[in-house]
């Protein structure tokens, strides 16, 4: 699913009303009347506080508390501009004719002060025309409203939340709900945000399909439309060779669990062989854990030092889980990187290394994938102020390097390196638990093995990754589910996608 910015949104909505035609008026009707429905089911019987602003946002409020006047509602306007846009001011005329309807207006901070906040409350104040943070009267009734305790449903964005920048540190409405029009924001991907929008309900409002169909845009949320066009059925003529050999070096004293859960992923990914280079600490553990892996060990018992056998028979690689970032593992990973030409995964340590040696970054194969948590993104990186800029710092990291950055995260994100950004939809925060990536890493490496190009490769695999993670989350419950179980569950999600 496309995810638009504030101003295409306002095009999508010009272009229905021009295309359909449908009436602006008539537009803001639907809005209004797809929040009502939400309400009538999410909150049937509770009395309303409706907040507008003197902008659309407030029009859609004014229009909402039309339709369920039948409630006990109270509406508030912010009054502090001159007068309101024309559908604002067409609907409040609406609303007018209904004596029983309570209208009162704040004006100045005073007024704030006498604002019963009662039952359930719906802010429109501001939203996606908000062009500057909160400040003054309008931050003052903000929060207000968030120290009121009451249930808050916000209208399109929560009131001061911008729809496609950072608003940290910003006065926001602290919504529990979020009704939104559509499709996503980039706010609602962001981590820094999640406090804010509450839960969020996309609602349909049947804006014009051409406009959709037409638009190109940079962010998309992976989903089901676009994991059926990248997940490719197995091949019943194939054999293990037809399905890829995968070499992963990963594991180290005390860390061979993280090669053992990267090498079974690797393996349910449906890769025809693994190979595992291993210290040879890890060597009786491997072969007992998995029997279906081959094992190479490695000279020295604790951490990988060296690699005797010919990179080239391996379709691809991965590195990382557990490795350590030891100077002889570094000048391995160097090694490594300098004879293998294809696409390699890296992961945790391997990233560590990387940090720790920057004239590594060149040595990596374009196409390859790297899997930072934002930690470790930001050792190889360098800071950011917040979430927005660090998605466009990995978006210009993957288009200069000529790599993809999996960013992993709520919202895992997936940069290219033609510049298009994914987002993943998948995945729970169960899922932040030991291992869990070294899961990931395996995942990518058996699909890249299989054939898979890059960017296919981590979209589907950061999707089926999330997929099983949901599934495990379902069954054993977010708090006690562990990273082998997203290894389990992922036989399920690859049913599940391939019945799509
Ligand atoms: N597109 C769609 O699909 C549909 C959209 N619809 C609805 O329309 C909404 C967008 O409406 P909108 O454009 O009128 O903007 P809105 O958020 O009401 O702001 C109004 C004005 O506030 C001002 N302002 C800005 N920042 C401020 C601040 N910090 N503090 C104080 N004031 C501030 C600024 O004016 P300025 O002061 O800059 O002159 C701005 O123009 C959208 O969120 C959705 O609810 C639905 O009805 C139908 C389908
Ligand atoms: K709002």
């Amino acid at each position: 699913m496309k995810i638009f910015n504030a101003a295409q949104i306002r095009e999508w909505d010009q272009y229905t009303i021009s295309h359909d035609p449908i009436s602006s008026i008539d537009l803001m009707e639907k809005a209004a009347k797809a929040c009502v429905r939400w309400i009538n089911q999410y909150f049937p019987e509770e009395s309303l506080t409706i907040f507008c602003g003197k902008g659309n946002n407030g029009g859609d409020g004014l229009a909402i508390a039309r339709l369920l006047s039948k409630r006990d509602i109270t509406v508030y306007i912010l009054d502090t501009t001159q007068k309101g846009t024309d559908d604002f001011q067409e609907n409040l005329s609406r609303l007018e004719k209904l004596p029983h309807v309570e209208i009162r207006f704040i004006q100045t901070e005073e007024n704030i002060s006498e604002v019963n906040f009662d039952g359930v409350l719906i802010d429109a104040l501001l939203g996606s025309g908000l062009n500057r943070p909160l400040q003054g009267i309008t931050a003052r009734l903000v929060e207000r409203i968030n120290q009121s305790g009451n249930m808050v449903v916000s209208i399109d964005l929560p009131s001061g939340m911008f729809a496609d920048q950072s608003s940290l540190n910003n006065p926001q409405i602290k919504a529990d709900h979020t009704l939104s029009f559509q499709s996503y924001k980039r706010a609602f991907l962001a981590a820094e945000n999640s406090l804010h929008c509450g839960e969020v309900h996309i609602l349909e409002i049947g804006l014009h399909p051409e406009f959709y169909n037409n638009t190109p845009s940079r962010d998309e949320q992976t989903d089901e439309d676009i994991i059926y066009t990248v997940y490719k059925p197995r091949n019943s003529f194939g054999h293990k060779g037809t399905f890829g050999h995968a070499l992963l070096i990963a594991g180290s004293y005390g860390k061979i669990g993280a090669a053992v859960l990267s090498a079974e992923a690797c393996l349910r990914s449906g890769v025809g062989l693994v190979t595992c280079h291993l210290p040879s600490c890890g060597y009786t553990i491997m072969q007992t854990s998995l029997p279906e892996v081959m094992v190479s060990t490695d000279v020295d018992k604790a951490i990988s030092t060296t690699i005797e056998t010919d990179l080239s028979m391996y379709k691809a690689l991965g590195i990382g889980p557990g490795l350590g970032t030891a100077s002889e593992t570094r000048a391995l990973l160097r090694e490594v990187l300098t004879q293998y030409d294809r696409s390699v995964v890296m992961d945790a340590d391997a990233l560590n290394c990387v940090a720790k040696e920057p004239e590594l970054l060149a040595l990596i194969p374009a196409g390859s994938i790297l899997t930072p948590h934002p930690k470790e993104f930001q050792r190889l990186f360098g800071d950011t102020s917040n979430e927005f800029d660090r998605i466009d710092l990995a978006s210009q990291k993957a288009k200069e390097l000529d790599l993809i950055i999996v960013l992993k995260g709520h919202h895992t994100l997936i940069a290219l390196p033609d510049g298009r950004r994914f987002f993943n939809s998948t995945g729970n925060a169960g899922m932040a638990t030991g291992g869990s990536g070294d899961v990931l890493t395996g995942i990518l490496t058996g699909l890249l093995a299989q054939g898979y190009p890059g960017d296919d490769a981590a979209i589907l695999g950061v999707y089926l990754h999330g997929l099983a993670g949901d599934l495990a989350a379902e069954k054993l419950s977010m708090e006690a589910m562990i990273a082998g179980d997203i290894i389990r569950f992922l036989g399920q999600a690859y049913k599940s996608i391939a019945e799509m």
